[in-house]
């Protein structure tokens, strides 16, 4: 079943108001999306993951990765898209704090794509249900560069400037290889398997309760 993004939100309110906190939902999405990247390669040790996090929660997906990535021996890159203090989201935040004690991955911020190594697999965080109108930057800065590099390339729920609803993109967008998507497929993501690649809905620990009175 598909459903809307404003539904989307509703059933993850709900859960977070039932007691199944969002940042449990942010660890079981960034968790599941890595299991598939794992089971993808087989093995992601010494693998270069260059992690494009943006200021919402589709970032704060993307940090949880980053943890569990590093768990599994790869050179993990973080590049945040903006600052630490310009985080949205408290459980954004809570995941950033962890990843500063890390020093197994790198944390890097601001936007700028002049990397000096080539990574092996790319993971766009950048962008998710949050998105509204033409990307700005340094976002689209980012997706330029993703599309411009080429590796495997993995989108965390939707390919960055994909409208998950509508299924129409920005100005510019992701290309990916593998989209995971959470909980349920929202409606506008299969219109563009061209971009999203090899799609999967994974579920993160929502309790079906919380769909109650929405779907
Ligand atoms: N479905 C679930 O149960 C869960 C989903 N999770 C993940 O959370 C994201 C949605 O997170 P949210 O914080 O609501 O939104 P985003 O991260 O997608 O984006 C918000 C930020 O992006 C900025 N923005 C929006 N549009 C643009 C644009 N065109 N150009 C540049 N920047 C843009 C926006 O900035 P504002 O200034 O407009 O406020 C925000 O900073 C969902 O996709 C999942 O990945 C959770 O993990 C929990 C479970
Ligand atoms: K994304």
């Amino acid at each position: 079943m598909e459903i809307t993004v404003e539904q989307m939100y509703n059933i993850e309110n709900k859960g977070h108001d039932m007691g199944f906190l969002k940042k449990f939902m942010m660890e079981n999405a960034g968790a599941a999306a890595v299991r598939r990247l794992v089971e993808k390669f087989g093995n992601v040790e010494s693998k270069n993951i260059l992690i494009f996090v943006g200021m919402g929660n589709n970032g704060g997906d993307g940090l949880v990765m980053a943890r569990h990535l590093a768990g599994y021996g790869a050179k993990v890159t973080v590049m945040l898209l903006g600052t630490p203090e310009n985080i949205k989201t408290e459980e954004s935040n809570w995941n950033w704090s962890i990843l500063e004690k890390m020093p197994s991955v790198k944390l890097m911020t601001g936007g700028s794509t002049d990397f000096n190594f080539n990574p092996d697999i790319i993971v766009d965080g950048i962008l998710g249900t949050g998105i509204s109108g033409e990307i700005r930057e340094p976002y689209a800065s980012a997706i330029n560069y993703i599309n411009q590099t080429n590796c495997y390339k993995l989108a965390v729920d939707v390919p960055s400037g994909l409208d998950p609803q509508t299924g129409e993109t920005a100005n510019i967008y992701t290309k990916c290889d593998m989209t995971v998507t959470f909980h349920k497929m929202k409606q506008g993501i299969p219109k563009r398997k061209d971009l999203t690649g090899e799609l999967f809905a994974e579920k993160i620990g929502i309790p079906p309760e919380a769909e109650e009175g929405i779907l």
